[in-house]
């Protein structure tokens, strides 16, 4: 990593790192001061996006449903599957909490990020102590995207979105299968939404 100068600020994004158990140990050792962000959405489409993903570049998996349950008719859910395993929040960030105060971390919701880009942004800047320089100037919602999107991005002229791999359709997952998901997943998000001090809205 580059040495940091006066006036810089270095930032590193790595997903895996909430879910890793040494990655707290690791990164306080590094150094304590480090700011944490941590960007999530729901769980159940953040399981189902993950399975999407996964699914693009290897067509041949089994179904959704049969890598989410351990068995189906008992509902029991296969907590080994990194898809559903990330989505437990509160277990992740209790990990983290051993080692940083929620004063260094800032939750971003994946939501807002979507519905609100630049409010959203407006809370990273502030928490990393920067003047709010993005704002909803510099974003305009694209139709055939459905997303957000950059006007012009910095050092360029034309408008930019996220790649092909963000904000792809999701397969059509049975609703008794996302139901059975939403309840297993809503005593973390009640223990995550008591960690933060944030209620995300999730259900
Ligand atoms: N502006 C904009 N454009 C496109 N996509 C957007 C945007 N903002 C948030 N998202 C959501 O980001 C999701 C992909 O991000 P990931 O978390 O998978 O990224 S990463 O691979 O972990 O870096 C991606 O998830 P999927 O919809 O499942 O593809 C998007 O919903």
């Amino acid at each position: 990593m580059p040495r940091t100068l006066e006036g810089q600020i270095t930032m590193e994004k790595t997903p895996s790192y909430f879910v890793t158990k040494e990655a707290p140990r690791r990164i306080y050792n590094m150094s304590r001061d480090t700011k944490l962000i941590v960007v999530v959405r729901n769980p159940v489409t953040r399981a189902i996006s993950d399975y999407t993903q996964t699914l693009s570049k290897n067509p041949a998996i089994p179904s959704f449903q049969a890598l989410a349950f351990k068995n189906v008719s008992t509902g029991l859910i296969d907590t080994s599957w990194s898809a559903v395993r990330i989505g437990i929040y509160a277990k992740h960030l209790d990990n983290w909490l051993q080692y940083f105060p929620l004063s260094k971390f800032l939750f971003v919701s994946g939501e807002r990020l979507v519905s609100d880009p630049a409010g959203e942004m407006g809370r990273v800047q502030d928490f990393l102590g920067l003047k709010r320089v993005v704002t909803d100037k510099h974003f305009y919602f694209n139709e055939t995207k459905g997303f957000p999107c950059l006007k012009k991005p910095e050092g360029g002229s034309k408008p930019r979105c996220l790649g092909k791999s963000k904000g792809r359709p999701h397969p059509k997952i049975d609703v008794q299968v996302v139901q059975r998901l939403r309840e297993f997943y809503r005593p973390f998000n009640m223990k995550f939404y008591q960690m933060t001090g944030q209620d995300f809205g999730w259900d």
